[in-house]
């Protein structure tokens, strides 16, 4: 059986950053290693980001912004097809899978959005679990200045709010799963390399 590994974290904590430099590593060392990604590029994903990610501007109904269940279902599914399609078949072949965001975006944002905990844990428990969850957490103020959100000031407060509420949902969610492990993102991408590289080494010795 392979390895599952994911990163987390607010917009703009370096994940994407992080993914590219843990799959070189991993590589350099014998592994085979299939990065992925929620939302995925497969058609689901693609109605996500048209949805849900443009604002809801291209909603299904007239431009209307679809409901918030709506798009946890949505996330759902696409993460329905992303374990069954990709996820599970590279692990049963004995590879490193590494998912740039998974379930725990789903709980930690649309929680933000006011819906159910616990409902969003049911609607996802089909995801197999991972052996190692790395939360990248930072100050909200240093990961916009990373992603340098371009947006009326209006806009940009609301952002602001949504994003400091996803770090707190993310850091409860830290103390209900185990598998979720904190790293400090406000170092360097070394530094914080360094520190997932440390967490790797020590879940590949188990
Ligand atoms: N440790 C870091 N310190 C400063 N800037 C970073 C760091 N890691 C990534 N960045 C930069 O921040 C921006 C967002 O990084 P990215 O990896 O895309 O984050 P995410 O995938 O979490 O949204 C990019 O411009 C990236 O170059
Ligand atoms: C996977 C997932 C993402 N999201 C949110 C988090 C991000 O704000 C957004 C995805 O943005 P992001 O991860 O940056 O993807 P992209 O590279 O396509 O921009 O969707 C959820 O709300 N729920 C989920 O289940």
């Amino acid at each position: 059986m392979g390895i599952f590994i994911v990163l987390e974290g607010i917009d703009g904590a370096g994940k994407s950053t992080q993914a590219k430099l843990l799959k070189l590593w991993l590589e350099e060392r014998g592994y085979e290693v299939v990065l992925t990604k929620e939302p995925t590029d497969t058609p689901f994903g693609k109605l996500i980001r048209k949805l849900v990610l443009t604002g809801g501007r291209e909603g299904i109904i007239d431009g209307a912004k679809i409901s918030h269940e709506a798009e946890a279902l949505l996330f759902a599914a696409d993460r329905a097809e992303h374990v069954d399609k990709l996820i599970k078949p590279a692990l049963e072949s004995g590879k490193v899978v590494i998912s740039d965001r998974y379930f725990y975006s789903s709980l930690a944002y649309q929680w933000a959005r006011g819906l159910d905990l616990e409902w969003l844990i049911d609607l996802n428990r089909f995801a197999i679990r991972p052996d190692l969850v790395l939360l990248l957490d930072l100050p909200v103020k240093e990961s916009m200045k990373r992603i340098r959100t371009r947006s009326i000031k209006t806009e940009f407060d609301k952002i602001v709010e949504l994003q400091k509420k996803v770090r707190e949902n993310y850091l409860k969610l830290a103390e209900r799963f185990p598998e979720i492990k904190i790293v400090n993102a406000l170092e360097d991408v070394d530094g914080v390399h360094r520190q997932i590289v440390a967490l790797v080494e020590a879940l590949l010795e188990k």
